[in-house]
């Protein structure tokens, strides 16, 4: 096979680094012992000196591919002109796919600086997230559902919202990511407004009516006032804003203002 030898040399000739997803020890220790090499995956437990922590299995592997590369040049472990080749599992677990890629390609999404550099924790945002795919695959009773989440800066967010209803976590401590949370989320997402999460994650209320200026705020044409005020508060305020659609289903995510990420609930 020839031919096929020869595609494969010429797609990896000249890299300047290898990304392994979530590779096993051996394919790792072997492929570092000649290769600059950066692992990216939800945990380093190769113990790789260049690694990029995965907070969401993307399944779409240009979203991967997209965060590990902006974690990567962050992190300052490849140059931003770098040209990359990446070994992932697309089928399964085992790396069964090779693709080339140039780290300056995309256009910078911001994926990675919503989860490394927001106030938030990003194990916080992850959460969230989380619960709002779970909401977006269910729904509420089998009937679609829509949700704002308002997370990290929650002082600030407090001072530019209004209460719609009485506060049903007012003296409560509770945090995302606590099974019986994620059930009370999900009940209350029935009802107006938005949820407000501190830094760490405790819900600090329910029912917000958020009031930012949305001045300058450019949202993408089609969707309401929900995505407008999540848009905004994230401005406004150091907060980011994950909103599920009632009307196409879509989860999102917003920072300073701008659309950093959608996903499709049912694709995960
Ligand atoms: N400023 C706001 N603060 C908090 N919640 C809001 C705000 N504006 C709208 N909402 C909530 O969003 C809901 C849906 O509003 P709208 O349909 O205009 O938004 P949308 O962006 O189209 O969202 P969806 O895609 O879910 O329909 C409202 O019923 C309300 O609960
Ligand atoms: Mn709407």
């Amino acid at each position: 096979m020839t031919g096929l030898d020869d595609f494969l040399d010429e797609l990896v000739a000249d890299a300047d680094a290898v990304f392994l997803f979530s590779p096993g020890k051996s394919d790792y220790e072997t492929m570092a012992e000649d290769e600059e090499t950066v692992v990216v995956g939800p945990d380093n437990d190769v113990e790789a000196e260049s690694f990029v922590e995965l907070p969401l299995e993307f399944e779409d592997l240009r979203d991967r591919v997209r965060f590990g590369v902006e974690g990567a040049v962050e992190n300052g472990h490849v140059d931003e002109d770098a040209e990359l080749v990446c070994l992932a599992g697309v089928f399964g677990e085992d790396a069964d796919t090779v693709t080339r890629v140039r780290a300056d390609e995309f256009e910078k999404s911001g994926v990675y600086d919503l989860f490394a550099n927001s106030r938030a924790e990003p194990s916080v945002i992850r959460d969230v997230l989380e619960v709002a795919v779970e909401l977006g695959k269910k729904g509420q009773k089998g009937k679609p559902v829509g949700a704002l989440f308002v997370v990290g800066d929650a002082g600030k967010v407090m001072n530019k919202s209004r209460p719609l209803s009485y506060n049903p976590f007012e003296k409560s401590h509770v945090h995302v990511g606590d099974p019986i949370v994620n059930v009370m989320l999900k009940e209350f997402s029935r009802l107006d407004g938005a949820f407000v999460i501190s830094d760490s994650g405790k819900i600090v209320s329910a029912y917000r009516y958020l009031e930012p200026s949305a001045e300058g705020v450019d949202i993408p044409k089609g969707l309401g006032a929900r995505h407008m005020a999540a848009g905004a508060i994230t401005r406004d305020t150091n907060a980011i804003a994950i909103v599920l659609s009632e009307s196409d289903g879509l989860v999102r995510a917003f920072k300073a203002g701008e659309l950093i990420l959608e996903l499709d609930p049912e694709a995960y």
